[in-house]
């Protein structure tokens, strides 16, 4: 009710506006609604999706370009000549998105730096473009006889144009999408292995910049009616970098904030533009320093910084409430890895190895440090492709596929070094995993946007059921980095169980949890395995692998050297040599035997 309210007053003041302004004044407006929409243009792709883009003031000067040369050299209608360019604003998105499937960090800033910089080359030397004069006398948008020359009435169609695009920016940020563009930012590997497929993404993001560019550049176009090279060059990008990292680059109301205030700075700034240039670059690297997610971030810098000095969140996990048993369904083999070998350069990290591991089954790996553990992981759940053999899941060759296609066939994963999402809080983490959507299901945004927030609502449900079944009502909202381990390690195992998996794989679950939390995990991971889910588990507690597997596979330089019952393998002169010297406790007769028979008792 609070935000109703709050929005309402926004869209009055912004309304009313235009009274209180002179001539002038209402044209700075005209022009900081324009930098605000390409500020949430750049904002979506460089602070959601983590995408360095510095071609966004060239996907402004294509919508702006193609309406000029459209509408003055091929002679279309205003309208006609928008939609034109907004179309190949997206296409140059497209073609910008490109490198970012093989190039990540500062070398797609150099990329996407070089191609604003083709641009503005471009058409200060392309006929066609009006070369360094640029093109004037762009037609005045018609709307039903009112007059868009006016900067007072052109204000308003801004002003809608600006609603939408925001509502959607929020739309896109608050929902599926945004959360899995902020999960690729985060960790684009453990993004994967969650179902995301990261190429589509990544397009997805420049296409979201290439079509907020394009609208900003239509406005322009109509507002101004004339362009030249010197609006679209590297300064203004600089600027609009500016807008975004001091208003907060992953809050989309923060990139608005920030536009605004920068156009407005910069108008009162005008005649010392050179030192405006300066203050500006010493404001951003005050902001990265002292406030890394800009004005936006402030609040919650602050909500923290108290909540250090009052000690800190002391959260307590909930009790893990089991899931319903189900009898077991037919024998079937889930998972056959066959003569599977994965060489490091000269290193064979996993040496023809071979195992089948039946449905509902929980199977152990256990093996002396380096011995080839975690990359039989890594080519389970497709990270790695393996030089030789096949994996085959549920009876089909999976070998070589990407991990969000395996995470689709239902393979889940957790990893040694927990791979939580820090910036995402706890629910948001466990609506990754919920989410079972293909990246396509993208074209209800904009053509059932309803769909999609009645399915985050489902969603949101289902994350709330899960946090009880987990005991993690206490800390659903915090976000990970500031809860104890052992609540860490629980949150990776509910995000797996999210993914509602056939085939779940733990490496190392039990790692830096202490007694009374391994025997919890012992009770979770055996009724996972009762509500008919494979299990697999990397672990060098002994202990828990005796008591908890069905069987033990041993691996030792990448080779198995036993698989069979925990208390068999145990004993196995092969393993017992294996383990000799290794500083991890090896599995002994009195191990496995009070174990087998705790887990009998
Ligand atoms: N990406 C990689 N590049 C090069 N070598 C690698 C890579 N991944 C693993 N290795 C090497 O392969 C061997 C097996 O490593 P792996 O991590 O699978 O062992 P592990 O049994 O899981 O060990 P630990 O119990 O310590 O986790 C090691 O010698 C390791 O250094």
């Amino acid at each position: 009710m609070k935000r109703v309210a709050l929005i309402a007053i926004a869209a009055v003041a912004a309304w009313l506006l235009p009274y209180g302004l002179g001539g002038y004044a209402i044209h700075v407006a005209d022009v900081a609604i324009i930098f605000a929409i390409l500020a949430i243009g750049l904002g979506l792709t460089m602070g959601v999706a983590g995408q360095i883009n510095l071609a966004q003031v060239a996907f402004f000067g294509v919508g702006a370009y193609t309406v000029a040369i459209l509408t003055t050299e091929a002679g279309l209608g205003f309208w006609t000549a928008s939609l034109l360019a907004l179309a190949t604003a997206v296409v140059f998105g497209v073609l910008v998105g490109i490198p970012a499937l093989r190039m990540q960090s500062h070398y797609l800033g150099i990329v996407t730096l070089g191609l604003a910089l083709a641009f503005t080359n471009w058409v200060t030397n392309a006929h066609i473009a009006g070369r360094a004069e640029g093109i004037s006398d762009i037609p005045v948008p018609p709307m039903f006889g009112v007059d868009l020359s006016s900067g007072y009435l052109f204000y308003y169609v801004e002003l809608i144009v600006f609603a939408i695009a925001l509502a959607f920016a929020l739309l896109v940020t608050r929902s599926p999408l945004g959360r899995r563009l902020r999960a690729m930012r985060d960790d684009d590997l453990a993004a994967g292995a969650l179902g995301a497929e990261i190429p589509l993404l990544r397009m997805t993001a420049f296409v979201l910049s290439g079509l907020y560019g394009g609208l900003a550049g239509i406005l322009y176009a109509g507002l101004i009616r004339f362009v030249a090279p010197e609006s679209f060059n590297i300064a203004n990008m600089f600027l609009l970098l500016a807008m975004v990292i001091i208003g907060g680059r992953a809050s989309i109301l923060g990139c608005v904030v920030g536009a605004v205030a920068l156009s407005l700075v910069r108008e009162a700034l005008l005649d010392a533009s050179g030192y405006a240039q300066l203050g500006y670059g010493l404001v951003v690297v005050l902001v990265v320093v002292f406030a890394p997610k800009g004005l936006a971030g402030l609040p919650g810098q602050i909500r923290s910084l108290l909540r250090r000095r009052t000690g800190g969140s002391r959260a307590q996990l909930g009790p893990f409430l089991p899931y319903d048993a189900v009898p077991p369904a037919g024998e079937e083999d889930v998972l056959e890895i066959r003569g599977v070998t994965m060489r490091f350069k000269g290193l064979v990290a996993l040496d023809e190895v071979s195992l089948t591991v039946p449905a509902g089954q929980i199977r152990g790996i256990v093996g002396p440090n380096g011995s080839g553990k975690t990359t039989l992981f890594n080519v389970i759940s497709g990270f790695y492709t393996p030089g030789q053999g096949a994996v085959v899941l549920h009876g089909r060759e999976v070998t070589g596929m990407a991990p969000y296609q395996l995470a689709q066939r239902g393979v889940a994963r957790t990893f040694q070094n927990l791979r939580l999402f820090e910036d995402l809080s706890v629910r948001e983490n466990l609506l990754l995993g919920l989410d079972r959507t293909r990246t396509w299901w993208i074209w209800r945004y904009p053509s059932l946007p309803w769909k999609v927030l009645g399915y985050e609502r489902a969603l949101r449900r289902r994350a709330g059921e899960l946090i009880e079944r987990f005991g993690l009502v206490e800390v659903a909202d915090a976000e990970p980095r500031s809860l104890p381990y052992g609540i860490q390690r629980r949150i990776e195992l509910a995000r797996a169980m999210a993914m509602s998996p056939g085939l779940l794989l733990l490496d190392e679950p039990a790692a830096g949890l202490n007694g009374e939390e391994v025997r919890q995990l012992a009770d979770i991971v055996r009724s996972i395995r009762d509500s008919g889910v494979t299990v697999i588990i990397i672990e060098h507690n002994m202990g828990l692998v005796m008591s908890l597997c069905d069987q033990v596979t041993v691996l030792s330089s990448g080779k198995v050297i036993a698989d069979g019952p925990p208390a068999e393998v145990a004993v196995h002169p092969d393993v017992v040599a294996a383990y000799l010297g290794d500083s991890m406790a090896a599995p002994t007769e009195e191990t496995a035997e009070a174990a087998v028979e705790e887990a009998t008792r």
